[in-house]
């Protein structure tokens, strides 16, 4: 092995090896703590324009997740500042759920789902009783390691440096996790965002595909609305007083069996308690564990027995003797997001397998944060199960003014 590069060392203790990827907040590095040996991830963030740097509040919030010590939680091992930078080094994880939910390779059964839930689920359970909300939940913050064991990333990156900015494409992705009363502007909410976006995830790991792709937030909520139907003031009495709320023509929900056609009633009794309107009526993560979903036959599959995507190997000249089919590698991290090229549910994995034959027809998108590359709006194709589709919800006239200026404002982020 040839001898480490010194000038690549971090902060004297971390030896840099490749770039994993670019993240909301900056790049992240594959290194060695030369102190033990042990492989990490360091997320190196810009402190931009904050000329004081770490400010205390920071500090104080690094501290705290520091003590955030859980089989399900990303271990964040250590902090430091160097060269203007902020470092904050994770133990390192081999994927991520994502990856998995995307890989055509890999069958996931229904006990497998459910294991990745309820890690994903402890995680939080874990964090939610210590008052630390994760506030960014979406699979490819859902971190996988070598035993299979799910665990989850970057909690509280998002209170500690600013909601994530919608200008980054991969930001544009986060929407499709937001809880509807985000969506509506809320500024004081709770632990519920986590479970909402829990429950995208959840839906997603079903349908092996994003569930609610809105293009904005107001088409979010209009996903949301088609989907679940149009929440009534007796459903959620407080909406009509968070500030960005526009009032939505009514349309009533289809049967969540016609999202979910192959779910198990225990897994859709659960996914409509996560998907309650109203936050104070949402399912609490704790709940959640304690759904038979969990205790009913089949039980979740043990982490190191769940499928991962195949490891990504360098290609050697004796791999191109061989004389069987080529394999698909996986395309870069970043491009790895696709989108349906129609409209439409194709229902779940297996009848989506046999209907479009895997990846060749989604359409990729590019990570060039040219705004381009937003899907066409996604509505759901309800005449593939024998249903009427339901009204898709509009907006009343009187909160045109209101909404234009929301929209205004929406066009008027910077690209
Ligand atoms: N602990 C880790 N171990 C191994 N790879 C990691 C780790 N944390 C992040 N990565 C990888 O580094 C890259 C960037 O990650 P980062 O969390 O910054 O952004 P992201 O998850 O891709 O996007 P977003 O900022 O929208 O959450 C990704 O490829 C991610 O899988």
């Amino acid at each position: 092995m040839a001898a480490p590069d010194p000038s690549k060392k971090v902060a004297d203790r971390y030896l840099k090896r490749e770039v994993l990827g670019e993240g909301t907040y900056g790049v992240v590095y594959k290194a060695i703590d030369t102190h033990t040996g042990q492989t990490v991830a360091i997320k190196k963030i810009r402190l931009g324009k904050q000329k004081e740097g770490v400010n205390f509040t920071a500090l104080r919030e690094i501290k705290l997740l520091k003590e955030l010590k859980d089989p399900n939680i990303v271990e964040l091992i250590d902090a430091f500042p160097h060269k203007g930078n902020l470092h904050l080094v994770f133990e390192f994880m081999e994927t991520d759920l994502e990856a998995v939910i995307r890989d055509r390779n890999i069958f996931l059964s229904p006990a497998d789902t459910k294991s990745y839930l309820q890690m994903t689920l402890k995680g939080l359970a874990y964090c939610h009783k210590k008052w630390v909300l994760h506030r960014d939940m979406k699979p490819n913050n859902l971190l996988i390691g070598s035993n299979g064991l799910l665990k989850l990333a970057d909690f509280g990156l998002a209170r500690m440096f600013g909601s994530p900015d919608r200008r980054f494409t991969h930001q544009v992705f986060a929407r499709w996790y937001r809880a509807p009363e985000l969506l509506f502007g809320a500024k004081q909410y709770g632990s519920g965002v986590d479970v909402w976006a829990l429950a995208c995830v959840f839906a997603e790991l079903l349908l092996r595909r994003p569930f609610l792709q809105g293009t904005s937030d107001i088409d979010q909520l209009g996903k949301i609305f088609s989907a679940f139907g149009t929440p009534t003031a007796s459903q959620w009495p407080d909406m009509v007083y968070l500030p960005d709320y526009v009032e939505y023509q009514y349309v009533p929900a289809p049967p969540l069996r016609s999202l979910f056609p192959m779910a198990t009633d225990d897994a859709l009794d659960l996914l409509s308690k996560m998907f309650t309107y109203d936050p104070k009526a949402r399912i609490s993560v704790q709940q959640a564990l304690e759904h038979r979903y969990f205790s009913s036959a089949p039980l979740p599959s043990d982490p190191d027995k769940l499928p991962r995507p195949a490891p990504k190997k360098e290609p050697k000249a004796s791999d191109f003797n061989l004389q069987e089919a080529p394999t698909v590698l996986s395309p870069p991290r970043k491009s790895r997001r696709v989108m349906p090229e129609r409209d439409g549910f194709e229902g779940n994995s297996q009848q989506a397998d046999k209907v479009d034959g895997g990846f060749g027809d989604f359409r990729q998108t590019t990570d060039d944060n040219s705004g381009k590359n937003e899907s066409a709006p996604m509505s759901v194709d309800f005449s593939i199960f024998g249903l009427k589709p339901p009204n898709r919800p509009t907006i009343n006239s009187a909160d045109r003014t209101h909404l234009k200026r929301k929209l205004d404002l929406e066009f008027q982020q910077p690209e």
